[in-house]
């Protein structure tokens, strides 16, 4: 408790922290809770697990203690998910203060939310999309007084990926005030610290744990080498063999797509394992109802997309598969962290086709780690292929016989709505892009092959005269 008083936090609040479990500060929490009770604009890079929640939770609480007021802070975050686990963090640690915290995220009642946000919360937890929606429609609150903007996973909302925050920033940006404190939080900040520094320039405070290997110790990284064709064989083998060797266990099995997110569990459950699946094309009270289900360790499996690769804090998890190998090393790190967090031990195992191993070693790279080979029993995992293909297959078919690519068009014309777009306009411009590329296609091949012809011309010429100046010598030898 002493040490967190020692850092400029008031007693109460190191008190409070004890209770919760925080005993004595991590290196994240020691090295940025000063500069930023000191008035400073802070980019915290520290590793998955490290307790970077906190350090800025402790800090925004302290200064607000001292003047009470709403709306305080905003933090921002890319999930709905995390967005819920950040303000569970603000009410425990907030309690003595009756801090009042608004989450405002996409896939809930916007009327509701709007109505919270006009009861002036000190704290307000929102994903960039939803926030800027109620910026961009009602003017019954404002933002212009905050103390605090915290980023967390600050590098995904600056990235611009598949879900681009840019333009939503944008509209938050324009509703803050210039005079604040900004916090940028992520265990991947330095590829974008380019960007994050323009967004925090008051005296900003820099700190990266010092540590080589960007994973944290206490995890055992595995890859299975496994061919494309059986690879839900290996995955079956090897829940079947946590199962049976583990009173205690719990997994988190990553995947690339909705739909074999979706797939898997329908394949797993025929398997009676218990396990929930977690995804972007489930309806928001499914997410929160599988995540609940899951943190009580009512299902022991949780299957999920990258949407539960970052922040999400459940320190049961012992094991996480990566159902496929993750293209960029940077998710890889995210995804991995969801095992070994605050000291604990953990196992990561990756599922290597023969399509990945160049991904391998770009994550080896970034990670400055070689990864270990798990090895299984082939034969094992050979009695049991056919019988796994042909459940899947079935998964697949009864799959293709409900609503879910439906939805899934239909969610990206949503999608594309939300983003001002004209989604006939847009399937036009693709059909046309697709045609343009394949008429330039065509066009190059068509080229590649003259090329070529011409080639194979002037070498048959070229041999030609070769064999013209032979005979010549030849019969002017004979003569
Ligand atoms: N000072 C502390 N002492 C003990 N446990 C702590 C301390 N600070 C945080 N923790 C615990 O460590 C776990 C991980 O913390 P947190 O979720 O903040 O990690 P993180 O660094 O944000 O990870 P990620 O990069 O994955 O989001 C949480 O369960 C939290 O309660």
């Amino acid at each position: 408790m002493a040490e967190f008083r020692a850092l400029g936090l008031s007693p109460w609040l190191a008190e409070q922290a004890r209770q919760v479990g925080l005993s004595r500060p991590t290196p994240v929490q020691a090295a940025c809770i000063p500069p930023v009770l000191q008035g400073r604009d802070c980019l915290g890079c520290a590793k998955t697990g490290s307790g970077k929640t906190a350090a800025f939770v402790l800090p925004v609480l302290q200064v607000l203690s001292e003047d009470p007021y709403g709306i305080f802070c905003l933090v921002l975050t890319p999930t709905r998910e995390l967005a819920y686990q950040i303000a569970e963090q603000f009410r425990v640690l907030g309690k003595p203060l009756g801090l009042k915290d608004c989450v405002v995220v996409g896939g809930l009642d916007m009327v509701e939310q709007a109505l919270e946000l006009s009861r002036k919360p000190h704290v307000v937890i929102a994903t960039p999309g939803r926030l800027a929606d109620h910026l961009r429609s009602s003017n019954t609150f404002s933002l212009k007084k905050i103390k605090f903007l915290v980023l967390d996973e600050a590098d995904r909302l600056l990235e611009q990926g598949c879900a681009d925050f840019t333009p939503d920033l944008e509209v938050i940006l324009d509703a803050l005030p210039a005079r604040r404190q900004t916090l940028l939080f992520s265990a991947t900040l330095t590829d974008t610290l380019k960007e994050l520094q323009g967004l925090a320039a008051n005296r900003p405070f820099f700190w990266e744990a010092e540590s080589q290997v960007r994973t944290v110790e206490e995890l055992d990284q595995r890859y299975l080498l496994v061919p494309e064709a059986i690879k839900d064989a290996y995955l079956v083998h090897l829940i079947q063999t946590f199962q049976d060797e583990h009173d205690d266990w719990s997994i988190i099995i990553f995947t690339k797509t909705c739909k074999d997110c979706q797939v898997l569990n329908m394949m797993l459950r025929k398997y009676n394992f218990p396990s929930v699946a977690l995804h972007s094309m489930m309806k928001q009270r499914q997410r929160f109802a599988a995540l609940a289900k899951f943190k009580s360790s009512i299902f022991k499996i949780l299957i999920a997309t990258d949407v539960a690769a970052r922040g999400l804090d459940i320190p049961t998890v012992q094991v996480v598969i990566n159902h496929n190998t993750p293209g960029l090393p940077k998710i890889y790190i995210h995804r991995v962290g969801r095992t070994a967090r605050a000291g604990r031990k953990g196992i990561a195992i990756t599922l290597v086709t023969q399509y990945d191993i160049h991904l391998v070693h770009a994550i080896e790279e970034e990670i400055k780690l070689k990864l270990q080979e798990f090895s299984v029993e082939e034969q094992l995992v050979l009695n049991i292929v056919t019988q796994v293909n042909v459940t899947r297959r079935q998964c697949e078919i009864e799959l293709e016989g409900t609503d879910f690519d439906e939805k899934k068009e239909i969610n990206k014309r949503k999608q594309m709505i939300l983003e001002g777009k004209d989604p006939d306009l847009e399937a036009k411009r693709k059909a046309e892009l697709a045609k343009i590329r394949k008429k330039n296609k065509q066009c190059r091949e068509k080229v590649q092959q003259t090329l070529q012809k011409k080639k194979q011309l002037q070498l048959k010429r070229k041999l030609q005269k070769k064999m013209e100046r032979r005979n010549k010598a030849r019969a002017a030898e004979e003569k």
